[in-house]
């Protein structure tokens, strides 16, 4: 099964979270290079920031890097953040904001969230902006009403130059993915609401699913007309995972 030929280009996120020396980084980058075939698919490494100076000259031709969180201020007194004009300058192109684990492990909030998608667009960045429900939420049936308030609260005078990711937090390094059918519903009731706040540019925004994505499933769920790409966290470490991956969605 191949990505749909219509709609915003198939967007392949690879999410490396706490993963990687720079060393093994720029291995990794050299190891993708020697396999991948440059198609319809886009590809992006988001690796820890240490590891972005120098990386997009060990990945292939066309394979974009970005980050993992970014921070909402500017410059300045905020020790141990990382800057979003910090990130352009090593070659990011797309930053992670509101990620599951940052706004479970570090409190972030929905007007946080917006705050550093603002901040990376200022610095001509593309926030990859992730909401989704836990599994309390989804048991309840409230899996719709939760990710759209959450959406619009970290959407908050973001510009349209966004990318948005449904990730259920259930489905996060579990195994546990959602169905194709899942990952449609939230991605076509998060498309409406894109069209609510950005009118008809919603139609070529990209929405993706990330949650236990793997080789096996990226086709089925990637076919699906509302999910334009994964986000992918565990299955993004093994050069083998991640060509398997490009290979099933051409
Ligand atoms: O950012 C990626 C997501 O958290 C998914 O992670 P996972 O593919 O390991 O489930």
């Amino acid at each position: 099964m191949s990505a749909p030929t219509s709609g915003p280009r198939t967007l392949l996120a690879l999410n490396w979270k706490m993963n990687k020396t720079t060393t093994e980084a720029r291995a990794w980058g050299r190891e993708l290079a020697g396999g991948f075939e440059r198609g319809d698919v886009e590809v992006a490494v988001m690796a820890p920031a240490i590891s972005l100076p120098g990386l997009k000259e060990s990945l292939p031709g066309g394979v974009d890097v970005g980050g993992q969180d970014v921070s909402a201020h500017e410059s300045g007194a905020y020790t141990g953040e990382i800057s979003a004009a910090m990130l352009r300058d090593v070659h990011a192109t797309y930053v992670i904001v509101g990620h599951s684990e940052r706004r479970e492990y570090h409190g972030e909030t929905d007007a946080v969230v917006a705050a550093k998608a603002r901040q990376a667009q200022a610095h001509g960045l593309t926030p990859i902006v992730c909401v989704g429900e836990g599994l309390e939420v989804r048991e309840r049936g409230e899996q719709v009403a939760y990710t759209l308030a959450q959406l619009r609260g970290s959407l908050d005078g973001v510009a349209e130059n966004v990318v948005v990711a449904y990730e259920p937090v259930w489905a996060i390094g579990t195994g546990k993915t959602a169905t194709a059918d899942d990952a449609e519903e939230l991605a076509a009731a998060i498309r409406g609401a894109l069209r609510e706040q950005y009118g008809e540019l919603a139609a070529g925004l990209r929405v993706l699913y990330g949650g236990s994505v793997k080789p096996d499933n990226v086709a089925s769920i990637c076919a699906q007309p509302n999910v334009n790409g994964a986000l992918v966290g565990g299955a993004s470490l093994k050069v083998d995972d991640v060509l398997g991956m490009v290979n099933a969605l051409k």
